[in-house]
């Protein structure tokens, strides 16, 4: 699909499932099972859903936001000498423009950090230079940044490991099927803001069209508004606008390879059109790298054969990544 044809429609507003996960710690197993069954709807259409009874507080996500603009708003110096160019593993800032997620497109009107599992450099994975492991960069003026980043990392990873049990149930498979896979995951906390549009330039995207190449993508947004998801059917852009207390979770490119595309990876980009500062705190959650990937036997419709190769999660999110930046 070219840039162009992307643009061509117009942008109506989504109806996306709102799940409440809550049950899916519930002691009855029908009630878990149900959770399951709307999970399995919303992965089947665009893999694209709200989930509310999440459990994580408030007071955290509202801590994680303003040291997310305090960050932001730090000197351009300052930022600069956190930039991810002196980290090996793809920590700390992303300058705007720094990243172009949809090819052919100008660079995303946005700037970034990167927050992934703290490592020290003796960690035997970091010596060997393991794709994204390794420490963070912190700055060093905002006290409240590293524990509110630490202990928002902390509740969403938990999050993460509840909803892959739940989708291992939307598949029918037993509740703990993901449990290998979630042992020392390899996810990554990414701060963003996105200025506002700019009128002289109305193509240039906060966030260029892409698909997600991990696993689940769990989403904190602000109350502006600007994220939108593709419609397939109606071949049009739809807007998938902030419902307070919840996160927009969505499924990566792995769990549609995993599912033999089955489950769905949808194409989703960002306009901040509201004229107003946006930011947003999306949350990859990817499990262990050396965990290997591979068609889940029930996905396959009777007569289909398995469409991709086995590949580690490593594997897979090294390839992806060359994609939208070049790899040292
Ligand atoms: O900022 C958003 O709302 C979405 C960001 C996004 O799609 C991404 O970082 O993959
Ligand atoms: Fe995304």
């Amino acid at each position: 699909m070219t840039p162009q044809s992307l643009t061509a429609k117009s942008v109506e507003t989504a109806s996306l499932p709102v799940i409440d996960v809550s049950a899916l710690s519930s002691a009855d197993p029908a009630k878990r099972a149900a959770v399951g069954a709307a999970l399995r709807a919303a992965c089947l259409d665009k893999g694209f859903f709200y989930c509310s009874g999440h459990g994580i507080p408030q007071g955290l996500i509202d801590a994680a936001f303003a040291e997310t603009r305090a960050l932001f708003d730090l000197p351009d110096a300052e930022k600069d000498s956190l930039d991810k160019s002196t980290s090996k593993a793809n920590r700390g800032y992303e300058t705007l423009g720094g990243q172009t997620l949809e090819a052919g497109a100008m660079p995303d009107r946005k700037e970034g950090y990167y927050i992934g599992v703290e490592l020290p450099e003796s960690d035997p994975r970091v010596q060997e230079g393991r794709f994204n492991r390794g420490p963070n960069i912190w700055p060093s003026d905002l006290a409240g940044f590293q524990p509110t980043m630490r202990a928002y990392f902390a509740a969403l990873t938990v999050l993460g490991e509840t909803l892959m049990r739940g989708i291992a149930l939307s598949l029918d498979l037993p509740e703990d099927t993901f449990k290998d896979y979630c042992q020392d995951p390899l996810a990554t906390l990414r701060l963003l803001h996105y200025p506002p549009a700019n009128p002289d330039a109305p193509e240039e995207r906060g966030a260029g069209a892409h698909t997600d190449f991990g696993g689940l993508t769990i989403l904190m947004q602000d109350d502006n508004g600007g994220l939108q998801v593709f419609d397939q059917a109606s071949e049009s852009w739809v807007h998938a606008n902030p419902i307070s207390g919840t996160f927009v979770c969505n499924l990566g490119d792995m769990i549609a390879r995993w599912t033999n595309d089955s489950y769905r990876s949808t194409l989703h980009r960002v306009m901040n059109t509201s004229g107003r500062e946006r930011y947003s705190i999306p949350f990859f959650y990817v499990g262990n790298p050396d965990y290997e990937v591979k068609c889940i036997p029930t996905c396959l419709k009777p007569g289909e054969t398995p469409k991709y190769d086995p590949i580690t999660v490593e594997e897979h999110l090294t390839s992806m990544y060359r994609k939208t930046y070049v790899i040292k």
